[in-house]
């Protein structure tokens, strides 16, 4: 099943009488197992797009599908049930939970799932030896870096085992070599368990690491290039 399906996708902000067309008309279809990097200046609609693909926002025209399933007609109720089967974010700020450690912060997103704790407890130590931080679990986000951070965040991405992870400016905080690591690890996610991985961001050094770009300017898609293979 196609996992994101955009017919004529639309997002007016309205304002009193003023009104911003953020994303216009807006067709796309991204594949399981495709790490799609969403490139475009500041302002021209990659986090509306990521937050209505995210089914955090309601669009205001067209049709959406996600695993075959048209969101566009669902009732605003019934959008948690979707994220939560379908759905990761990874965001700039973390979003990691302040008072709880590194393991607990992996540990939550699988208990929200209902997982075996014996299981979960696993996953999570496998997932933070796998990303470098098996000797910080008991670490609180605010005694490690910035990387190792967004380490944690995407370990617990992993943890969530969704086929669909949504990613805005994963490295905007990170150095380059931070940045390429924490990029690397979505690319085997994509590749390995054949998520669809969207990440919508500015930095051009890790273009390379794309299977597509889109590219956005002022709400509309440009044509695309496809990657030579
Ligand atoms: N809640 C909102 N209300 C009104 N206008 C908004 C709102 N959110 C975004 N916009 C406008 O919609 C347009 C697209 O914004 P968006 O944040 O999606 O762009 P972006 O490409 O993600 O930008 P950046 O790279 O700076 O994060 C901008 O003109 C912005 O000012």
């Amino acid at each position: 099943m196609v996992p994101v399906v955009a017919k004529e996708l639309s997002k007016i902000y309205r304002e009193g009488s003023l009104e911003v067309t953020a994303v216009a008309s807006v067709d796309l279809e991204f594949q399981s197992g495709e790490l799609i990097g969403l490139f475009g200046p500041s302002g021209s609609g990659k986090t509306t797009l990521l937050s209505m693909l995210g089914c955090m926002l309601k669009p205001t025209g067209g049709t959406l599908e996600l695993f075959g399933q048209d969101i566009t007609s669902l009732d605003e109720r019934d959008l948690p049930a979707i994220r939560k089967k379908y759905i990761s974010f990874i965001f700039q700020g973390f979003n990691l939970f302040p008072p709880l450690t590194v393991y607990e912060n992996v540990m939550l997103v699988m208990n929200l799932k209902r997982i075996d704790p014996m299981v979960a407890d696993q996953r999570a130590r496998e997932l933070l030896e796998a990303v470098g931080l098996g000797k910080r679990m008991n670490f609180l986000p605010r005694e490690l870096s910035g990387g190792q951070r967004q380490r944690v965040a995407i370990a617990r991405a992993l943890a969530a085992d969704a086929p669909l992870i949504l990613a805005d400016e994963p490295t905007g905080n990170l150095d380059h070599e931070n940045g390429r690591t924490v990029m690397e690890m979505l690319k085997t996610l994509a590749s390995e368990q054949n998520c669809c991985v969207v990440v919508a961001t500015h930095d051009n050094r890790i273009n390379d690491l794309f299977d597509r770009v889109v590219c956005m300017e002022d709400g509309r898609m440009l044509p695309e290039k496809r990657k030579e293979t």
